[in-house]
């Protein structure tokens, strides 16, 4: 799929250093894959799109390519072609994996997907060791601890440069405390910290933007359906995947701040699952700076109310399994 310069003058604009980042996509070609392709094609940030999947990545790539934006796309199919896809990479997006069925849980997928990202994170070590890693192939609270071990393992490890994707949490929060408030979604800034399942998935309604009280009730409503808002999509799509557009858009919202990060932009800040001293556990999503190397810094918690306080702890004692799982899984 690859083919040569001599004839494609985009090819040699891409070489030539055209002002903007070079990102891969591996999984572009699944239900969140496409949609964001299509939207990374669209970032003015962005100038060269790599899209690598193990199927049907020539007709996305085709078809994305044909987009009037500046970026140019290229696609990779299948494992011989993964370190062309990567090499020179500054970031990589990895939504590759099968996901959930009605009835099954995140950790349900640990089976299959642990051994796709260890393959395609064993790809970035060699090919493009520098690049900053979003992360989104669940379970993501696994995952991410697996994608370090590799990198450890390989003498590549920057924790800064590994990000575990939380944003849909964060999108979901703001969109239903949005409703609740009778507010633009655009308007509500709301944390979620922890991790990316269930319990671990904690929403901190306490420092919510603009500031706001909620009753009991609204509290438990809230933090309920943020925490239930991917198997609310899962049993309405009845068998037919998890959440893929919602999942795109946040997934390009926070492959952006990412990118304007690397650009040294200032104040860019997002919730992210990282590894974290801000508790015992060695991985935990809380707001982060981005900056040219990565997540330059790590906020700590701040103030919790009481109901944040219970949750926490349900939080770290369901991750501190998640996490030694997926350390296990290479260590072992
Ligand atoms: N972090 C989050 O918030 C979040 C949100 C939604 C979904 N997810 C997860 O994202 C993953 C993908 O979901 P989806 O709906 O796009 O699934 P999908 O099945 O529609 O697409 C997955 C894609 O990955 C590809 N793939 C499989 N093995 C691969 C490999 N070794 N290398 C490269 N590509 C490979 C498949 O060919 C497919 O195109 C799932 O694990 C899902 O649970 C995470
Ligand atoms: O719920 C899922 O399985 C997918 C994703 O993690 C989500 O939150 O939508």
């Amino acid at each position: 799929m690859e083919e040569s310069c001599v004839l494609k003058r985009t090819d040699c604009r891409a070489k030539g250093g055209a002002p903007g980042f070079k990102v891969a996509i591996l999984g572009a070609a699944g239900g969140i894959g496409q949609p964001l392709a299509m939207l990374m094609k669209m970032n003015p940030l962005v100038s060269v799109l790599h899209l690598y999947d193990v199927v049907n990545a020539p007709g996305v790539t085709a078809d994305i390519s044909h987009m009037d934006t500046g970026a140019v796309v290229r696609g990779f199919l299948g494992q011989p072609q993964l370190e062309s896809a990567l090499t020179g990479m500054d970031l990589v997006i990895i939504p590759a994996g099968v996901p959930r069925k009605p009835g099954m849980t995140r950790d349900d997928l640990f089976k299959i997907n642990a051994g796709i990202v260890r393959t395609l994170c064993e790809g970035v070590a060699k090919c493009c060791p520098n690049a900053i890693v979003n992360l989104i192939s669940n379970p993501v609270n696994s995952t991410v601890p697996i994608a370090a071990e590799v990198f450890k393992k390989a003498g590549t490890y920057d924790p800064k440069r590994l990000l575990g994707v939380t944003m849909l949490d964060v999108v979901r929060a703001n969109t239903f405390v949005a409703e609740v408030l009778g507010l633009d979604p655009r308007e509500v800034d709301v944390p979620v910290v922890g991790g990316h399942a269930g319990v671990t998935i904690l929403p901190l309604l306490s420092q919510a933007k603009p500031p706001s009280s909620f009753t009991p009730e609204e509290t438990e409503y809230l933090t309920k359906r943020i925490q239930d808002g991917g198997t609310e999509v899962v049993q309405a799509k009845a068998g037919a995947g998890s959440a893929t557009l919602s999942m795109a858009y946040a997934a390009v919202k926070f492959a952006d701040a990412c990118l304007r990060g690397l650009r040294g932009d200032a104040g860019v800040v997002e919730c992210a699952f990282i590894a974290s001293e801000v508790t015992e556990l060695p991985f935990f999503a809380t707001k982060v700076r981005l900056g040219r190397r990565g997540a330059e810094e790590v906020y700590q918690l701040g103030p919790l109310n009481e109901y944040e306080r219970v949750g926490l702890q349900k939080a770290k004692k369901e991750l501190a399994e998640s996490i030694q799982k997926g350390i296990s899984f290479i260590r072992k």
